[in-house]
């Protein structure tokens, strides 16, 4: 009897030494930290456990999503440095707001189709829409309520809506929605002026929710100017260069920001190597800015990789960050994007959701130590996972592999940069037990797979540690 409890409890102990964090041990200030952070932890989780019905992360996140903020766990874990972020696409990262202000600029077009597009122009503009053409001043000015009229243009920059199970019963109309929300931001950001300032922006609100360094996939968009002149990829690269240097001149604490170059995976091998061209273009010019190459868009309706292997074995200087496993179809050639993300030499992998039905290829990911960038909302709100207690990071976690957590396209869905992302993978996805060594564990992860030369991620990693220090020498309970 004394010996079966031994047994269990080595088991369980050694459980959670396997897990990320359990291995590392917290001194005297952060077990402090910890002693706090996983009392609000149990007494939310266990409101929860009796409360099943109440329970909001087992709901959709837009039903939860503001009272997230009344959270302690979540306040601890946003004034905590959580390092970098490795995951975010262009145009989703600041929230509808700033769109519908957008669109207070002069000589902003619009035309009210489905969905709804802007473009700026001195006069008409000849892109394609299916509706007229209108100066949005004009329009607004028509609005019999002004307040109204700006509610409702808003809708069309968010996914957020009251109602999530009824307006995305599933996947495709997430996605179909998805899809408009970047039709629609697209006119605005790609006039080069906007360009530039969005980045800015966004690297403010990284800044301001204690992320010290960012990689961006971008699609790169040929800017234009109001006189109707479009430019080519590289001025794109270069006004992200220009963002980057004006916003570390103004906040010289934060680390930067590097760029990856992920168009569209929907394309023939003509289109594909004219991208890989363009890589090549930036690596060579911007190589401080440049970090590597990724194909987006909805993984099950875009080329698999295997289509494209011939090019891409012959551009593995390119550096790869796969999107892969992005997919509930389980034995698809979509599910096989893993196999050959591994075997192309995928630097990270992004969201490898399916990769715990992959044991060969789990092994794999270990060996040859490929970061696995796992987005928990996105994720549940792009239809794969609704309750996030069922999210494969809890196995990626208790395995130990090498995750890095991201917010894909956090503006899209109204979350933080990384807060929101952070909390309901620490309280809805990882034990129960898991505690304040996971959390730090993640963040560390963040620069140690990032794309950081040798010596400036051991910089990274160093400046880190000394905001940890910080912050846990500065923490008090009570103020949260
Ligand atoms: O989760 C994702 N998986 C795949 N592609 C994505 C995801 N989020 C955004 N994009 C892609 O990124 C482009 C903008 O940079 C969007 O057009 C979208 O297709
Ligand atoms: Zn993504």
């Amino acid at each position: 009897d004394d010996k079966y409890h031994e047994k269990r409890k080595q088991l369980v102990e050694l459980e959670l030494r396997m897990a990320l964090g359990g291995n590392s041990t917290l001194n005297d200030k952060e077990n402090i930290v910890n002693n706090c952070l996983m009392q609000h932890k149990f007494n939310e989780l266990d409101y929860g456990f009796d409360n099943p019905d109440h329970y909001n992360l087992s709901h959709h996140f837009f039903n939860y999503r503001k009272q997230i903020q009344k959270s302690k766990v979540y306040k601890i874990i946003q004034s905590m440095p959580k390092g970098a972020v490795l995951h975010v696409h262009d145009m989703a990262i600041i929230g509808p707001d700033y769109f519908v202000n957008l669109t207070y600029m002069d000589h902003l077009y619009v035309c009210f189709g489905k969905p709804i597009k802007f473009w700026f122009s001195y006069t008409v503009p000849n892109t394609t829409c299916d509706g007229d053409w209108k100066l949005m001043k004009d329009v607004r000015k028509a609005a019999a309520n002004v307040t109204q009229f700006d509610a409702d243009l808003r809708k069309h920059f968010t996914l957020v809506c009251d109602n999530p199970d009824v307006v995305y019963p599933s996947i495709k109309e997430t996605w179909d929605t998805f899809m408009g929300y970047f039709t629609s931001v697209f006119g605005l950001l790609s006039f080069r002026p906007n360009w530039e300032q969005y980045f800015y922006d966004a690297l403010k609100l990284f800044r301001a929710d204690n992320i010290m360094y960012v990689e961006v996939r971008s699609i790169l968009p040929n800017l234009y100017e109001l006189d109707g002149t479009v430019y080519d990829k590289i001025i794109t690269a270069k006004a992200y260069r220009k963002a980057i240097n004006k916003f570390l001149k103004d906040y010289p604490d934060f680390l930067g920001a590097k760029l990856i170059f992920a168009p569209s995976r929907k394309v023939d091998a003509k289109v594909l190597d004219s991208y890989i061209q363009t890589a090549r273009h930036i690596k060579r010019d911007m190589p401080d800015l440049y970090a590597g190459f990724d194909l987006v868009g909805q993984e099950d309706l875009g080329n698999p990789l295997i289509e494209f292997v011939p090019q891409l074995l012959q551009a593995k200087d390119l550096n790869f960050f796969f999107h892969a496993g992005e997919t509930n179809w389980f034995g698809t050639l979509t599910d096989e994007n893993l196999v050959d993300a591994v075997l192309l030499g995928a630097k990270r992998i992004g969201h490898g959701y399916a990769l715990a039905k992959h044991p060969a290829l789990m092994r794999e990911v270990i060996k040859k130590d490929i970061g696995i960038e796992v987005n928990v909302l996105s994720n549940a709100v792009l239809s794969l996972v609704k309750d996030v207690r069922n999210h494969p990071l809890n196995i990626f976690l208790s395995l130990d592999l090498p995750v890095v957590l991201s917010s894909d396209d956090p503006g899209a869905w109204e979350a933080d940069p990384l807060s929101d992302d952070f909390y309901v993978a620490f309280v809805g996805v990882a034990s129960r037990l898991a505690d304040l060594r996971m959390l730090k564990g993640l963040a560390l992860n963040s620069l140690k797979y990032s794309a950081l030369k040798a010596e400036h991620k051991v910089r990274a990693i160093r400046e880190f540690n000394s905001r940890w220090n910080d912050f846990v020498n500065h923490f008090d309970c009570k103020s949260y």
